[in-house]
């Protein structure tokens, strides 16, 4: 059962004022990982458990290649051919587009170079030791990982889609830190209805009630620090995205929000008539202005942009761990400054707040 797997990160969960969240948490990640919930996930359980067993090594995880007995850091557990075998194992969970990854020598060349993005926010942000911290739409984890590198004390990751679980779960396999988890939730599944009175949290967290029984939705936030990035232009509704982000913050917690912002002067927000740099699922993107008044219109405070990056084709490539068409497929040939639609190319931006 793989939610068994995810056991050891509900009992740190426990000991923390998160508490409250396991019922609902533990509940929906069953649900989600039921058999036949995905066409691939008998496929992908199978290639879990071909992993091998590798004998401990140093697990890094505050440098820009997250990993297990990562060249440089220790003798070398495998041999080249097993190397190769393990390389072809992990290649169940294609395409890898977060990372890089390194385990047991094998590099996991992701198609994004995550390590970027953190490089940008690392030191903006407030420092993220000994808190609790949220990474929605977290894909394979691999923020999550850093986060706790960072000096995090817990760090939940949730996404939606299942194939980033399981390679979460492939890479939980050799690093093994009951510390950090990668549940099947989408936002929504966290921003739930009114929050729960106190006597119905202590009852859930007594094992006295089922959610199902308190209502819809889930539980109070609390989290120190949370972040969505690349999500935001994704859902259809910008605003009860944002309001549920600041739910979910203590408060006095931080927010850290990354998205695509059209980089121009002025209020305005473009709404893609039809794919945006290919994809289908691009609903808004506004200015920087308009963003920070929608961060402000939700009720955080002190908002402010760290960072805005136009997104380069060496940030974002196909690469022999992510063979589909990448950023260059998705630009004008003729002018990198334009999507394939003559939209402007992705541009991203990093804001933080506080509840
Ligand atoms: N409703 C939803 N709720 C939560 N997650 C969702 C939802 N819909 C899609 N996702 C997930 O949001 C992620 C978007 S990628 C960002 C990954 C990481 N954060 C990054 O910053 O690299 C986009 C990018 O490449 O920037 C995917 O993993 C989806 O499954």
């Amino acid at each position: 059962m793989l939610e068994q797997l995810f056991a050891p990160f509900f009992q740190r969960l426990d000991a923390t004022r998160l508490a409250p969240w396991r019922p609902w948490l533990q509940r929906l990640t069953r649900e989600r990982l039921s058999p036949g919930a995905h066409g691939d996930l008998a496929h992908w359980i199978a290639a879990l458990e071909a992993l091998p067993w590798i004998a401990p090594a140093e697990v890094v995880l505050d440098r820009a290649c997250v990993g297990v007995g990562i060249c440089g850091t220790g003798k070398p557990a495998l041999d080249a051919a097993a190397r190769a075998r393990l390389a072809q194992r992990l290649d169940a969970f294609h395409p890898w587009r977060k990372g890089p990854f390194c385990l047991h020598g094998v590099h996991i060349d992701s198609e994004w170079r995550s390590d970027w993005k953190w490089t940008r926010l690392q030191r903006a942000i407030a420092p993220l030791h000994g808190r609790l911290v949220l990474d929605l739409g977290c894909g394979n984890g691999y923020y999550a990982y850093r986060a706790l590198g960072a000096g995090a004390a817990l760090v939940l990751g949730v996404d939606p889609t299942l194939r980033f679980v399981l390679q979460f779960l492939a890479l939980d396999h050799f690093i093994r830190d009951a510390r950090v988890a990668v549940l099947p939730l989408a936002d929504t599944d966290l921003f739930g209805a009114p929050p729960l009175v106190t006597d119905q949290v202590t009852d859930l967290v007594r094992g006295r009630a089922d959610r199902a029984a308190v209502g819809p939705g889930a539980p109070i936030g609390g989290f120190d620090t949370v972040f969505s990035m690349g999500v935001l232009y994704h859902r259809r509704d910008a605003a009860q995205h944002l309001a549920g982000l600041r739910r979910l913050l203590r408060p006095g917690g931080e927010l850290v929000l990354e998205t695509l912002i059209l980089d121009a002067p002025g209020d305005g927000l473009f709404r893609p008539p039809g794919r945006y740099a290919k994809m289908r699922n691009v609903h808004a993107i506004p200015t920087l202005n308009r963003l920070t008044g929608w961060l402000s219109e939700t009720g955080l405070r002190r908002v402010r942009c760290v960072d805005v990056t136009r997104t380069t084709g060496e940030e974002q490539r196909a690469t022999a761990w992510m063979r589909f068409q990448s950023l260059a497929d998705f630009l004008d040939p003729a002018d990198a400054c334009r999507t394939v639609e003559g939209h402007p190319a992705p541009t991203r931006a990093i804001l933080l707040a506080e509840r």
